[in-house]
């Protein structure tokens, strides 16, 4: 039994995310204090919505998606009702698998994820750190589970906090250039249903081509910056207003924020 302790935007993606691509409902155990959100979740995907406690008496596989601010008081929580062999997943941005440990009972097996929102259609990306006490069948029922909504890797939990900075915000960053071109083009006189097409489809078909090519960011770049042309025009004025480096500080300030959250 697998139960997903907080429904929000992310426990959700992955609720939706796993639903889709073929987990019965009939295994999910879903936890939501809010008794409206709990009514939408049992008739949206038909799983069962049950307090923490019984969703960590059930569970083999229990995924975390509460806020981090939130995290060791439900942990706290958590730990008597917990089976022997619960493996504990948790998504919380910043939280590590010491503190997890720590609000947990001894030997418990932790794997700290950090997914990303497409996993709802089935594009997330995923990094997993193990715990202590997390054998390679913990860190393998994890992937498997997270695999079913998109790609996984397995890295040094020393990387987390830049991985949440670069693939868990990630998505946040695109939208928001998305949201930037769309405005440009509304700006200059184009109807917006237009623009959002325009936009939405050069996103999509530039992270195929990024993703299907195996070429690096600057080879495809190149390829569309004819000489003398508009694109060459477009990326100058991106150097001089300082981009690269705004979205370099951006990241970092991400990472930081991440390191900042596992001290409470
Ligand atoms: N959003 C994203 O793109 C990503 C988020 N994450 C991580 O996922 C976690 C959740 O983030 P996000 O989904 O954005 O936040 P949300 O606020 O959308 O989700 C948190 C959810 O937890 C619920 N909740 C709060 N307390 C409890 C409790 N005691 N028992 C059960 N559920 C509870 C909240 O319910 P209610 O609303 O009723 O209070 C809410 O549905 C964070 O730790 C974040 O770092 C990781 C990767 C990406
Ligand atoms: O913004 C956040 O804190 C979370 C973690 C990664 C994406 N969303």
């Amino acid at each position: 039994m697998i139960a997903i302790i907080g429904a929000g935007k992310m426990g959700e993606a992955l609720l939706a995310g796993m639903l889709n691509t073929g987990h019965d409902p009939a295994d999910v155990l879903v936890t939501e204090p809010r008794a409206d959100h709990a009514a939408e979740l049992r008739a949206r995907y038909a799983v069962r919505v049950v307090p923490a406690a019984e969703a960590a008496r059930q569970a083999s596989t229990l995924i975390i998606a509460l806020k981090p601010q939130d995290m060791v008081a439900l942990l706290d929580d958590l730990a008597p009702a917990l089976r022997p062999d619960c493996l504990v997943v948790s998504v919380a941005a910043g939280i590590t698998t010491e503190v997890l440990e720590k609000h947990l009972n001894p030997d418990t097996a932790v794997v700290r994820a950090m997914p990303n929102t497409p996993a709802l259609v089935g594009l997330g990306m995923t990094a997993v750190a193990g715990g202590r006490h997390a054998r390679d069948e913990h860190l393998e029922r994890a992937e498997s589970l997270l695999s079913s909504v998109g790609e996984v890797v397995r890295v040094p939990e020393k990387y987390m906090d830049t991985v949440t900075a670069l693939s868990g915000s990630g998505p946040a960053y695109f939208y928001f250039i998305a949201e930037t071109m769309i405005e440009a083009g509304v700006l200059m006189g184009m109807p917006r249903a237009t623009a959002e097409k325009l936009v939405t489809q050069t996103i999509t078909g530039a992270a195929a081509m990024l993703r299907d090519s195996g070429e690096h960011p600057v080879v495809l770049r190149e390829a569309v910056s004819s000489p003398g042309g508009t694109t060459a025009a477009a990326v100058r004025e991106l150097e001089r207003h300082g981009v690269r480096t705004a979205f370099t500080d951006a990241i970092e300030a991400a990472r930081d924020r991440s390191r900042q959250l596992s001290e409470g």
